[in-house]
């Protein structure tokens, strides 16, 4: 047997694995690196967060990864560079915030690695009937595990896509793994460049338990705090905050099909982006509007669209218990409209449930590594959309 594959069955077979997750999202700030401890599979997993950081980006990378990201048409000479590249850039970053922690890589079992999306098109999006649900990730595993000397889980929506799903969001195993409660109504809300929710049920029925993209999250704030502030982002929300909601741009920008479409769905910045922005101004005629009016309203159009999804679940007679995560969990001003929105919920961040929020996308990639090699036999029901759980590709080192 190849010594790999013994060191891969023998890793299969502990008690207890030690997994990097990382996960660099939509908003392009950084690569999320979380070094997990993760007990048991399935419902009966038990994950420790020993160490987490955010590797910001810097300007460079950002810009290189900006000519290709989200665009119909780009250079295919920089998409195919920038896979080894980007493989290899986040194998050193892991490399480095391992020596930060003292911790060799050989403690390491496995790194599981999302990539970076460059493109998501399924198909309520590109609508062409010839061709399945499409995504797209590059950071290929085999530059991470060639850098580290760690076996790499990587690429794990191509699965889902091949099983009948739109290859996101995956957020529904791990949520459900790590957070479903029996007697409590959650709702997992991850604000990052796009939002999305999972629905955890007080029965615990894994059958009910979904996960959908709701439309924007950040994304359009930090296209438009590029624009206005030559920062990455409106910090805290404050130029949203000095401005007013045009309600006649809000009704523009709510008019898009996404909206009311069935469960689960996904989208990204290949629909919600500044030309999204710039049609519906036109047509509602509000392009003069002052910049902290324009944010005011991009604000208000994430938490109207993330509440109109949370509330299409809810049952008038129970109580939810809303649990943030990700970036958007940080800005006063979008957490605000939410929480005036679903004044019947209560809300904390996940944070209160032992999972850092700006770690959980990075957890849950580990979650799913560990359960590609230790778990995949929990079923979500005979859903379309919800695969069982055994996702990603192996890469070894040698
Ligand atoms: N103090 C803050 N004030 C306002 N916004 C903030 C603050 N801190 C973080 N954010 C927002 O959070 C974003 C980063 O969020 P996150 O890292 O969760 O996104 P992501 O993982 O890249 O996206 P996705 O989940 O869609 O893939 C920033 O770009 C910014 O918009
Ligand atoms: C195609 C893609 O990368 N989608 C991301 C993105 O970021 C948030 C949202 O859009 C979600 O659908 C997904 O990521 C999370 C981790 C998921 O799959 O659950």
């Amino acid at each position: 047997m190849n010594k790999q594959i013994q060191h891969l069955y023998d890793i299969a077979q502990k008690a207890e694995r030690r997994i990097i997750g990382l996960m660099s999202g939509t908003s392009l700030d950084g690569l999320d690196i979380a070094l997990c401890r993760i007990e048991g599979s399935g419902p009966a997993t038990n994950v420790t967060i020993e160490q987490f950081t955010t590797v910001p980006y810097n300007d460079d990378i950002k810009a290189e990864i900006r000519t290709i990201f989200a665009k119909r048409e780009i250079d295919f000479e920089q998409l195919c560079l920038l896979n080894p590249y980007i493989g290899r850039l986040h194998g050193t970053m892991i490399r480095s915030v391992l020596d930060d922690w003292k911790i060799e890589a050989s403690e390491v079992d496995i790194v599981a690695s999302h990539g970076q999306t460059v493109y998501h098109a399924p198909k309520t999006q590109h609508r062409n009937p010839k061709f399945p649900n499409a995504t797209l990730q590059i950071g290929d595993g085999d530059h991470v595990a060639a850098t580290t000397g760690i076996i790499t889980f990587s690429d794990f929506r191509q699965k889902h896509v091949a099983l009948g799903g739109e290859g996101a969001p995956l957020a529904v195993y791990g949520d459900y793994f790590m957070f479903s409660k029996i007697g409590e109504n959650r709702i997992l809300l991850n604000m990052g460049g796009i939002a999305n929710f999972t629905y955890l049920p007080a029965d615990g029925d894994a059958s009910k338990v979904f996960t959908t993209d709701t439309g924007p999250g950040n994304t359009l704030l930090d296209a438009y705090a590029r624009r206005f502030l030559n920062k990455p982002y409106d910090e805290d929300g404050k130029l949203a905050a000095s401005g007013q909601v045009s309600e006649s741009l809000l009704a523009a920008l709510k008019t898009n099909p996404f909206f009311d479409a069935p469960f689960p769905k996904t989208t990204g910045p290949e629909v919600f982006n500044t030309l999204y922005v710039e049609k519906a101004q036109t047509q509602s005629q509000t392009e003069n509007l002052s910049d902290a009016d324009l944010m005011a309203t991009l604000v208000q159009f994430s938490a109207d669209t993330i509440t109109h999804s949370i509330e299409r679940v809810m049952q008038r007679s129970d109580t939810y218990h809303v649990y943030m995560s990700g970036g958007g969990m940080h800005n006063p001003v979008l957490t605000g409209a939410i929480r005036k929105r679903l004044p019947n919920c209560t809300f904390d961040t996940t944070n209160s449930l032992g999972i850092n929020g700006d770690a959980k996308e990075a957890v849950l990639f580990a979650v799913l590594a560990n359960e590609s090699l230790a778990g995949g036999n929990t079923s979500f029901g005979d859903r379309q959309g919800v695969p069982t759980v055994s996702m990603g590709k192996v890469s070894f080192p040698q």
